[in-house]
Protein backbone atom coordinates (compact mmCIF):
# COMPACT_ATOMS: atom_id res chain seq x y z
CA UNK A 1 0.00 0.00 0.00
CA UNK A 2 1.51 3.32 -0.95
CA UNK A 3 0.13 6.14 1.42
CA UNK A 4 0.61 9.91 0.72
CA UNK A 5 1.13 11.64 4.40
CA UNK A 6 0.33 14.95 4.52
CA UNK A 7 0.84 16.85 7.39
CA UNK A 8 2.98 19.73 8.82
CA UNK A 9 3.71 18.91 12.15
CA UNK A 10 7.25 17.32 11.52
CA UNK A 11 7.58 15.17 14.62
CA UNK A 12 3.62 13.95 14.27
CA UNK A 13 4.31 13.16 10.74
CA UNK A 14 7.45 11.00 11.93
CA UNK A 15 5.42 9.16 14.31
CA UNK A 16 2.87 8.16 11.66
CA UNK A 17 5.63 7.44 8.89
CA UNK A 18 6.94 5.11 11.43
CA UNK A 19 3.39 3.55 11.94
CA UNK A 20 2.79 3.41 8.29
CA UNK A 21 5.94 1.81 7.71
CA UNK A 22 6.21 -1.17 10.16
CA UNK A 23 2.47 -1.75 8.63
CA UNK A 24 4.64 -2.10 5.76
CA UNK A 25 2.95 1.01 3.65
CA UNK A 26 5.40 2.68 1.52
CA UNK A 27 4.76 6.38 2.15
CA UNK A 28 5.45 9.63 0.85
CA UNK A 29 5.28 12.63 3.61
CA UNK A 30 4.59 16.10 2.75
CA UNK A 31 5.15 19.06 4.83
CA UNK A 32 3.01 21.37 2.60
CA UNK A 33 -0.75 20.46 0.91
CA UNK A 34 0.68 22.35 -2.28
CA UNK A 35 3.97 19.50 -2.36
CA UNK A 36 1.54 16.55 -2.43
CA UNK A 37 -0.85 18.29 -4.95
CA UNK A 38 2.33 18.92 -7.10
CA UNK A 39 3.87 15.12 -6.90
CA UNK A 40 0.29 13.59 -7.62
CA UNK A 41 0.08 15.83 -10.59
CA UNK A 42 3.50 14.72 -11.53
CA UNK A 43 2.72 10.82 -11.60
CA UNK A 44 3.12 9.82 -8.11
CA UNK A 45 0.56 6.94 -7.70
CA UNK A 46 -0.68 6.37 -3.94
CA UNK A 47 -3.54 4.21 -2.51
CA UNK A 48 -4.65 6.53 0.14
CA UNK A 49 -3.79 9.65 1.28
CA UNK A 50 -3.88 10.51 4.82
CA UNK A 51 -4.48 14.56 5.46
CA UNK A 52 -3.91 16.70 8.59
CA UNK A 53 -6.49 18.98 9.56
CA UNK A 54 -4.34 21.65 9.93
CA UNK A 55 -1.61 22.35 6.81
CA UNK A 56 0.16 25.90 6.77
CA UNK A 57 -0.91 26.48 3.15
CA UNK A 58 -4.65 25.14 2.68
CA UNK A 59 -7.57 24.04 4.56
CA UNK A 60 -7.60 20.20 4.77
CA UNK A 61 -10.69 20.18 2.97
CA UNK A 62 -8.94 22.40 0.03
CA UNK A 63 -6.60 20.21 -0.05
CA UNK A 64 -8.81 17.21 -0.45
CA UNK A 65 -11.24 19.12 -3.46
CA UNK A 66 -7.75 20.00 -5.02
CA UNK A 67 -6.88 16.45 -4.98
CA UNK A 68 -10.61 15.04 -5.99
CA UNK A 69 -10.37 17.12 -9.23
CA UNK A 70 -6.82 15.84 -10.00
CA UNK A 71 -7.90 13.30 -12.57
CA UNK A 72 -5.76 10.28 -11.36
CA UNK A 73 -7.41 10.66 -7.88
CA UNK A 74 -11.14 11.60 -8.33
CA UNK A 75 -12.23 8.12 -6.34
CA UNK A 76 -8.61 8.12 -4.15
CA UNK A 77 -9.52 7.60 -0.63
CA UNK A 78 -8.50 10.93 1.89
CA UNK A 79 -8.43 10.23 5.34
CA UNK A 80 -8.78 13.47 7.54
CA UNK A 81 -6.50 13.26 10.38
CA UNK A 82 -7.55 14.99 13.50
CA UNK A 83 -7.23 15.06 17.42
CA UNK A 84 -10.32 16.67 18.00
CA UNK A 85 -13.09 13.71 18.33
CA UNK A 86 -16.29 16.21 18.55
CA UNK A 87 -19.27 14.53 16.55
CA UNK A 88 -19.63 17.34 14.81
CA UNK A 89 -16.15 17.90 13.06
CA UNK A 90 -16.59 14.39 12.08
CA UNK A 91 -20.30 14.84 9.96
CA UNK A 92 -18.63 17.47 8.87
CA UNK A 93 -16.03 16.09 7.59
CA UNK A 94 -17.63 12.83 6.31
CA UNK A 95 -20.20 14.92 5.02
CA UNK A 96 -17.30 17.13 3.27
CA UNK A 97 -16.51 14.11 0.82
CA UNK A 98 -13.72 12.48 3.19
CA UNK A 99 -13.45 9.03 3.15
CA UNK A 100 -12.69 8.19 6.55
CA UNK A 101 -11.83 10.17 9.89
CA UNK A 102 -8.85 9.06 11.99
CA UNK A 103 -8.43 9.90 15.88
CA UNK A 104 -4.99 11.40 15.88
CA UNK A 105 -3.57 9.51 19.58
CA UNK A 106 -0.62 8.25 21.42
CA UNK A 107 1.10 5.94 18.99
CA UNK A 108 0.31 2.92 21.17
CA UNK A 109 -3.54 3.52 20.51
CA UNK A 110 -3.10 5.14 17.20
CA UNK A 111 -1.38 2.11 16.06
CA UNK A 112 -4.40 -0.55 16.14
CA UNK A 113 -5.91 2.13 14.15
CA UNK A 114 -4.12 3.26 11.47
CA UNK A 115 -3.66 -0.99 11.13
CA UNK A 116 -7.27 -1.31 10.48
CA UNK A 117 -7.74 1.72 8.18
CA UNK A 118 -4.79 -0.20 5.70
CA UNK A 119 -6.68 -3.87 6.13
CA UNK A 120 -10.02 -1.29 5.16
CA UNK A 121 -8.14 -0.03 2.23
CA UNK A 122 -6.56 -3.03 0.97
CA UNK A 123 -9.66 -5.15 1.43
CA UNK A 124 -11.81 -2.56 -0.57
CA UNK A 125 -9.23 -2.31 -3.15
CA UNK A 126 -8.30 -5.72 -3.74
CA UNK A 127 -11.80 -8.11 -2.82
CA UNK A 128 -12.02 -11.08 -0.89
CA UNK A 129 -13.63 -14.27 -2.06
CA UNK A 130 -14.61 -17.06 0.11
CA UNK A 131 -14.52 -20.29 -2.39
CA UNK A 132 -16.72 -23.47 -1.12
CA UNK A 133 -15.79 -26.02 -2.86
CA UNK A 134 -14.83 -29.75 -2.31
CA UNK A 135 -12.87 -30.40 -5.52
CA UNK A 136 -9.03 -29.46 -5.10
CA UNK A 137 -8.91 -29.32 -8.99
CA UNK A 138 -11.68 -26.81 -8.81
CA UNK A 139 -9.92 -24.38 -6.47
CA UNK A 140 -7.00 -24.28 -7.79
CA UNK A 141 -9.02 -23.42 -11.35
CA UNK A 142 -10.62 -20.79 -9.60
CA UNK A 143 -7.28 -19.52 -8.04
CA UNK A 144 -5.57 -19.16 -11.09
CA UNK A 145 -8.47 -17.85 -13.03
CA UNK A 146 -8.48 -15.10 -10.24
CA UNK A 147 -5.10 -14.74 -10.10
CA UNK A 148 -5.09 -11.34 -12.31
CA UNK A 149 -7.72 -9.46 -10.91
CA UNK A 150 -5.81 -9.47 -7.46
CA UNK A 151 -8.23 -10.40 -5.69
CA UNK A 152 -7.68 -13.14 -2.10
CA UNK A 153 -8.89 -16.31 -2.41
CA UNK A 154 -10.18 -18.24 0.96
CA UNK A 155 -11.16 -21.88 0.35
CA UNK A 156 -13.44 -23.43 2.29
CA UNK A 157 -14.28 -27.30 1.77
CA UNK A 158 -17.75 -27.62 3.24
CA UNK A 159 -20.64 -24.91 3.94
CA UNK A 160 -21.11 -25.14 7.47
CA UNK A 161 -16.93 -24.20 7.54
CA UNK A 162 -18.13 -21.54 5.00
CA UNK A 163 -20.11 -19.71 7.51
CA UNK A 164 -17.97 -20.02 10.19
CA UNK A 165 -15.70 -17.98 7.93
CA UNK A 166 -18.11 -15.54 6.78
CA UNK A 167 -18.78 -14.90 11.01
CA UNK A 168 -15.57 -14.06 11.03
CA UNK A 169 -13.76 -12.80 8.21
CA UNK A 170 -15.52 -9.95 5.50
CA UNK A 171 -16.10 -10.95 2.16
CA UNK A 172 -16.82 -9.41 -0.88
CA UNK A 173 -17.94 -12.45 -3.00
CA UNK A 174 -19.00 -16.09 -2.08
CA UNK A 175 -18.56 -18.56 -4.89
CA UNK A 176 -20.17 -21.62 -3.85
CA UNK A 177 -20.55 -25.17 -5.75
CA UNK A 178 -24.16 -26.38 -5.80
CA UNK A 179 -23.17 -29.82 -4.81
CA UNK A 180 -21.77 -30.35 -1.35
CA UNK A 181 -20.70 -33.04 0.76
CA UNK A 182 -22.14 -32.73 4.08
CA UNK A 183 -25.76 -32.08 5.34
CA UNK A 184 -25.53 -28.25 4.31
CA UNK A 185 -25.07 -28.62 0.38
CA UNK A 186 -24.74 -25.12 -1.34
CA UNK A 187 -28.35 -24.67 -1.40
CA UNK A 188 -28.19 -24.82 2.06
CA UNK A 189 -25.49 -22.21 2.19
CA UNK A 190 -27.18 -19.84 -0.06
CA UNK A 191 -30.39 -20.08 2.25
CA UNK A 192 -28.40 -19.60 5.56
CA UNK A 193 -26.72 -16.16 3.91
CA UNK A 194 -29.80 -15.01 2.17
CA UNK A 195 -32.08 -15.48 5.66
CA UNK A 196 -29.84 -13.29 8.11
CA UNK A 197 -30.82 -10.43 9.39
CA UNK A 198 -27.60 -8.48 8.99
CA UNK A 199 -25.85 -6.92 5.87
CA UNK A 200 -24.23 -10.12 5.08
CA UNK A 201 -28.05 -11.08 3.76
CA UNK A 202 -27.36 -9.66 0.72
CA UNK A 203 -23.87 -10.96 0.01
CA UNK A 204 -23.36 -11.51 -3.71
CA UNK A 205 -23.36 -14.94 -3.93
CA UNK A 206 -22.05 -16.91 -7.88
CA UNK A 207 -22.90 -20.32 -8.23
CA UNK A 208 -20.82 -23.21 -10.04
CA UNK A 209 -23.56 -25.89 -11.28
CA UNK A 210 -22.62 -28.60 -13.36
CA UNK A 211 -23.91 -27.73 -17.26
CA UNK A 212 -26.50 -30.41 -17.35
CA UNK A 213 -27.96 -29.24 -13.68
CA UNK A 214 -30.80 -27.47 -14.84
CA UNK A 215 -32.88 -27.87 -11.84
CA UNK A 216 -30.73 -26.92 -9.52
CA UNK A 217 -29.05 -24.23 -11.07
CA UNK A 218 -33.01 -22.70 -11.18
CA UNK A 219 -33.14 -23.33 -7.59
CA UNK A 220 -30.46 -21.59 -6.82
CA UNK A 221 -31.82 -18.54 -8.39
CA UNK A 222 -34.71 -18.59 -6.92
CA UNK A 223 -33.32 -19.14 -3.80
CA UNK A 224 -30.91 -15.62 -4.25
CA UNK A 225 -28.35 -16.31 -6.11
CA UNK A 226 -27.07 -13.46 -8.11
CA UNK A 227 -25.35 -15.28 -11.04
CA UNK A 228 -23.89 -18.74 -11.89
CA UNK A 229 -20.99 -20.13 -13.68
CA UNK A 230 -20.98 -23.60 -15.58
CA UNK A 231 -18.15 -26.32 -15.00
CA UNK A 232 -15.87 -26.53 -16.47
CA UNK A 233 -15.37 -22.93 -15.95
CA UNK A 234 -14.33 -20.33 -18.68
CA UNK A 235 -11.68 -18.04 -17.27
CA UNK A 236 -12.55 -15.00 -19.07
CA UNK A 237 -15.88 -15.66 -18.08
CA UNK A 238 -15.65 -16.50 -14.10
CA UNK A 239 -13.30 -13.05 -13.86
CA UNK A 240 -16.26 -10.64 -15.58
CA UNK A 241 -19.02 -12.08 -13.34
CA UNK A 242 -16.94 -12.31 -10.41
CA UNK A 243 -15.51 -7.98 -11.17
CA UNK A 244 -19.47 -7.53 -11.74
CA UNK A 245 -20.06 -9.12 -8.87
CA UNK A 246 -17.58 -7.41 -6.61
CA UNK A 247 -18.36 -4.04 -7.88
CA UNK A 248 -22.19 -4.05 -7.09
CA UNK A 249 -21.19 -5.21 -3.40
CA UNK A 250 -18.99 -2.33 -2.63
CA UNK A 251 -21.57 -0.22 -4.65
CA UNK A 252 -24.24 -1.37 -2.26
CA UNK A 253 -22.11 -1.01 0.72
CA UNK A 254 -21.61 3.02 -0.12
CA UNK A 255 -25.16 3.64 -0.26
CA UNK A 256 -25.66 1.70 3.07
CA UNK A 257 -23.05 3.91 4.50
CA UNK A 258 -24.51 7.17 2.74
CA UNK A 259 -27.73 5.99 4.00
CA UNK A 260 -26.40 6.03 7.47
CA UNK A 261 -24.52 9.01 7.62
CA UNK A 262 -27.86 10.87 6.30
CA UNK A 263 -29.66 8.82 9.68
CA UNK A 264 -27.13 10.03 11.49
CA UNK A 265 -27.49 13.48 10.17
CA UNK A 266 -31.30 13.36 10.37
CA UNK A 267 -31.22 12.87 14.25
CA UNK A 268 -27.94 14.88 14.91
CA UNK A 269 -27.79 18.82 15.74
CA UNK A 270 -24.62 19.83 14.11
CA UNK A 271 -23.80 22.65 16.46
CA UNK A 272 -23.47 20.53 19.37
CA UNK A 273 -23.16 17.10 18.31
CA UNK A 274 -26.35 16.24 20.35
CA UNK A 275 -29.43 14.53 18.71
CA UNK A 276 -32.15 16.94 17.68
CA UNK A 277 -36.04 16.53 18.45
CA UNK A 278 -36.26 14.11 15.94
CA UNK A 279 -34.23 11.71 17.94
CA UNK A 280 -37.38 12.42 21.05
CA UNK A 281 -39.82 11.86 18.23
CA UNK A 282 -38.47 8.41 18.04
CA UNK A 283 -37.53 7.39 21.65
CA UNK A 284 -40.29 9.00 23.70
CA UNK A 285 -43.15 6.81 22.29
CA UNK A 286 -41.56 3.83 23.92
CA UNK A 287 -40.41 5.24 27.00
CA UNK A 288 -44.20 6.71 27.23
CA UNK A 289 -45.67 3.26 26.48
CA UNK A 290 -43.46 1.77 29.24
CA UNK A 291 -44.24 4.19 31.93
CA UNK A 292 -47.89 4.06 30.86
CA UNK A 293 -48.18 -0.31 31.52
CA UNK A 294 -46.15 -0.22 34.25
CA UNK A 295 -47.48 3.09 36.38
CA UNK A 296 -43.62 4.26 36.18
CA UNK A 297 -42.68 7.89 36.48
CA UNK A 298 -41.63 9.44 33.72
CA UNK A 299 -39.92 13.13 33.38
CA UNK A 300 -39.54 15.52 31.02
CA UNK A 301 -37.56 18.92 31.57
CA UNK A 302 -37.09 21.72 28.87
CA UNK A 303 -33.70 23.76 30.26
CA UNK A 304 -33.35 27.26 28.61
CA UNK A 305 -30.37 29.50 28.41
CA UNK A 306 -31.67 33.00 30.34
CA UNK A 307 -31.27 36.01 28.22
CA UNK A 308 -29.00 34.11 25.54
CA UNK A 309 -30.20 37.31 23.12
CA UNK A 310 -27.72 39.15 24.98
CA UNK A 311 -25.05 37.06 24.67
CA UNK A 312 -25.70 37.22 20.87
CA UNK A 313 -26.03 40.90 20.93
CA UNK A 314 -22.93 41.47 23.17
CA UNK A 315 -20.53 38.99 22.09
CA UNK A 316 -21.69 37.66 18.55
CA UNK A 317 -23.20 35.27 17.31
CA UNK A 318 -19.70 32.66 17.05
CA UNK A 319 -19.43 33.48 20.88
CA UNK A 320 -23.21 31.98 21.38
CA UNK A 321 -22.42 29.11 19.36
CA UNK A 322 -19.64 28.50 21.31
CA UNK A 323 -21.90 28.50 24.52
CA UNK A 324 -24.68 26.10 22.95
CA UNK A 325 -21.83 23.82 22.81
CA UNK A 326 -20.07 23.79 26.28
CA UNK A 327 -23.90 23.87 27.34
CA UNK A 328 -23.96 20.42 25.53
CA UNK A 329 -21.08 18.86 26.47
CA UNK A 330 -21.79 20.11 30.28
CA UNK A 331 -25.24 18.71 29.87
CA UNK A 332 -24.33 15.61 28.35
CA UNK A 333 -22.07 14.91 31.40
CA UNK A 334 -25.04 15.08 33.66
CA UNK A 335 -27.28 12.27 31.92
CA UNK A 336 -27.47 8.84 32.73
CA UNK A 337 -26.84 6.14 29.70
CA UNK A 338 -31.13 6.05 29.85
CA UNK A 339 -31.84 9.62 29.74
CA UNK A 340 -32.97 10.66 26.52
CA UNK A 341 -31.47 14.51 25.72
CA UNK A 342 -31.61 16.30 22.97
CA UNK A 343 -31.36 19.93 21.83
CA UNK A 344 -35.04 20.84 20.82
CA UNK A 345 -34.15 24.29 18.97
CA UNK A 346 -32.45 27.42 19.45
CA UNK A 347 -31.37 27.42 23.55
CA UNK A 348 -33.62 25.10 24.48
CA UNK A 349 -32.94 21.71 25.58
CA UNK A 350 -35.11 18.93 26.65
CA UNK A 351 -34.30 15.83 28.45
CA UNK A 352 -36.51 12.67 28.99
CA UNK A 353 -36.06 10.94 32.27
CA UNK A 354 -37.25 7.44 33.12
CA UNK A 355 -38.18 5.81 36.43
CA UNK A 356 -37.48 9.21 38.74
CA UNK A 357 -39.36 10.00 41.33
CA UNK A 358 -40.24 13.72 42.27
CA UNK A 359 -37.79 14.32 44.69
CA UNK A 360 -35.01 12.28 42.85
CA UNK A 361 -35.91 14.20 39.40
CA UNK A 362 -36.38 17.79 41.50
CA UNK A 363 -32.69 16.88 42.79
CA UNK A 364 -31.23 15.89 39.32
CA UNK A 365 -33.01 19.20 37.79
CA UNK A 366 -30.77 21.76 40.68
CA UNK A 367 -28.17 19.47 39.96
CA UNK A 368 -28.24 20.92 36.01
CA UNK A 369 -29.34 24.18 37.36
CA UNK A 370 -25.86 24.38 39.09
CA UNK A 371 -23.55 22.32 36.82
CA UNK A 372 -24.53 25.59 34.35
CA UNK A 373 -24.43 28.65 36.95
CA UNK A 374 -21.05 27.85 38.89
CA UNK A 375 -19.02 27.31 35.99
CA UNK A 376 -18.78 30.18 33.16
CA UNK A 377 -20.07 29.01 29.65
CA UNK A 378 -17.22 30.41 27.09
CA UNK A 379 -15.98 32.29 29.39
CA UNK A 380 -19.19 34.10 30.79
CA UNK A 381 -21.21 33.91 33.56
CA UNK A 382 -25.14 32.69 32.67
CA UNK A 383 -27.91 30.56 33.50
CA UNK A 384 -30.57 28.21 33.02
CA UNK A 385 -34.31 27.95 33.79
CA UNK A 386 -35.55 24.85 33.80
CA UNK A 387 -39.05 22.94 33.53
CA UNK A 388 -40.11 20.18 34.94
CA UNK A 389 -42.97 18.11 34.58
CA UNK A 390 -42.75 14.50 36.55
CA UNK A 391 -45.53 12.12 35.48
CA UNK A 392 -46.61 9.17 37.91
CA UNK A 393 -48.99 7.31 35.80
CA UNK A 394 -51.41 4.68 37.31
CA UNK A 395 -50.14 1.24 36.66
CA UNK A 396 -52.27 -0.13 33.23
CA UNK A 397 -51.30 -3.57 32.75
CA UNK A 398 -51.44 -5.01 29.61
CA UNK A 399 -53.08 -1.55 27.78
CA UNK A 400 -50.72 -0.84 25.30
CA UNK A 401 -50.85 2.81 24.63
CA UNK A 402 -51.22 2.60 20.98
CA UNK A 403 -48.32 4.31 18.89
CA UNK A 404 -50.71 7.77 18.03
CA UNK A 405 -51.61 7.67 21.71
CA UNK A 406 -47.72 7.34 23.15
CA UNK A 407 -46.97 10.19 20.38
CA UNK A 408 -49.99 12.53 22.03
CA UNK A 409 -49.10 11.98 25.46
CA UNK A 410 -45.66 12.71 24.73
CA UNK A 411 -46.18 16.01 23.29
CA UNK A 412 -48.55 16.58 26.71
CA UNK A 413 -45.50 15.57 28.62
CA UNK A 414 -43.60 18.17 26.84
CA UNK A 415 -46.13 21.04 27.03
CA UNK A 416 -46.56 20.26 30.92
CA UNK A 417 -42.55 20.74 31.03
CA UNK A 418 -43.05 23.98 28.86
CA UNK A 419 -45.22 25.47 31.10
CA UNK A 420 -43.15 25.05 34.60
CA UNK A 421 -40.17 26.60 32.00
CA UNK A 422 -42.21 29.52 31.55
CA UNK A 423 -43.50 30.12 35.23
CA UNK A 424 -39.62 29.63 36.14
CA UNK A 425 -38.72 32.19 34.15
CA UNK A 426 -41.90 34.15 35.06
CA UNK A 427 -40.17 33.84 38.75
CA UNK A 428 -36.94 35.35 37.77
CA UNK A 429 -34.86 33.12 36.02
CA UNK A 430 -32.38 30.80 37.25
CA UNK A 431 -34.22 28.10 38.71
CA UNK A 432 -36.21 25.18 37.85
CA UNK A 433 -40.16 24.45 38.91
CA UNK A 434 -41.59 21.29 39.35
CA UNK A 435 -45.08 20.15 38.49
CA UNK A 436 -45.92 16.19 39.66
CA UNK A 437 -49.22 14.88 37.93
CA UNK A 438 -50.51 11.77 37.13
CA UNK A 439 -52.33 12.66 34.29
CA UNK A 440 -51.45 14.43 31.05
CA UNK A 441 -53.32 15.64 28.11
CA UNK A 442 -53.24 14.14 24.65
CA UNK A 443 -51.83 16.89 22.57
N1 LIG B 1 -25.61 31.96 18.61
C1 LIG B 1 -26.78 31.34 18.44
N2 LIG B 1 -27.90 31.93 18.88
C2 LIG B 1 -29.07 31.28 18.71
C3 LIG B 1 -29.15 30.02 18.11
N3 LIG B 1 -30.46 29.62 18.09
C4 LIG B 1 -31.17 30.62 18.68
N4 LIG B 1 -30.33 31.63 19.05
C5 LIG B 1 -30.65 32.90 19.68
O1 LIG B 1 -31.21 32.66 20.95
C6 LIG B 1 -31.88 33.87 21.34
C7 LIG B 1 -33.13 33.53 22.10
O2 LIG B 1 -33.67 34.72 22.55
P1 LIG B 1 -35.00 34.83 23.37
O3 LIG B 1 -35.97 33.81 22.91
O4 LIG B 1 -35.41 36.27 23.32
O5 LIG B 1 -34.62 34.40 24.81
P2 LIG B 1 -33.51 34.90 25.83
O6 LIG B 1 -32.77 36.13 25.38
O7 LIG B 1 -32.66 33.71 26.15
O8 LIG B 1 -34.38 35.31 27.06
P3 LIG B 1 -35.12 34.36 28.09
O9 LIG B 1 -35.24 32.99 27.50
O10 LIG B 1 -36.44 34.99 28.30
O11 LIG B 1 -34.29 34.36 29.33
C8 LIG B 1 -32.15 34.66 20.06
O12 LIG B 1 -31.31 35.80 20.04
C9 LIG B 1 -31.72 33.69 18.95
O13 LIG B 1 -31.14 34.37 17.86
C10 LIG B 1 -27.93 29.44 17.64
O14 LIG B 1 -27.91 28.32 17.08
N5 LIG B 1 -26.79 30.12 17.83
Amino acid sequence: MRVALVDSNGAARAVMQGLLRSEGAEVHAFAHGEEALQALADGLRVDLVLVSRHLPDMGALELLRRVRQTPCCAVLPVVLITGDDAEPLRLSALEGGFTEVLLRAAPDQLAPHLRALLRRQIDQQRGRILLVEDSPAMAAATAEALAPLGMEVEHALRAHEALERLEQQAFDLVIVDVVLPGALTGLGLLSAIRSRRDDLAELPVLAYTGYDERVRRVEMLRRGANDYVTKPIDADELRARVSNLVRYWRLLQQVRRQHALMMRQAVTDALTGLHNRYLLDELGPRHVRRAWRGGEPLTAMMLDLDHFKDVNDQHGHDRGDQVLRELAQRLREQVRPEDVLVRYGGEEFALLLPRLGPAVAEGHAERLRQAVAQRPLAGLTLTVSIGVCVWQPAPSPGAAASAEDAAALLRGLLVCADRALYRAKGAGRNRCVVDVVDTVPRV
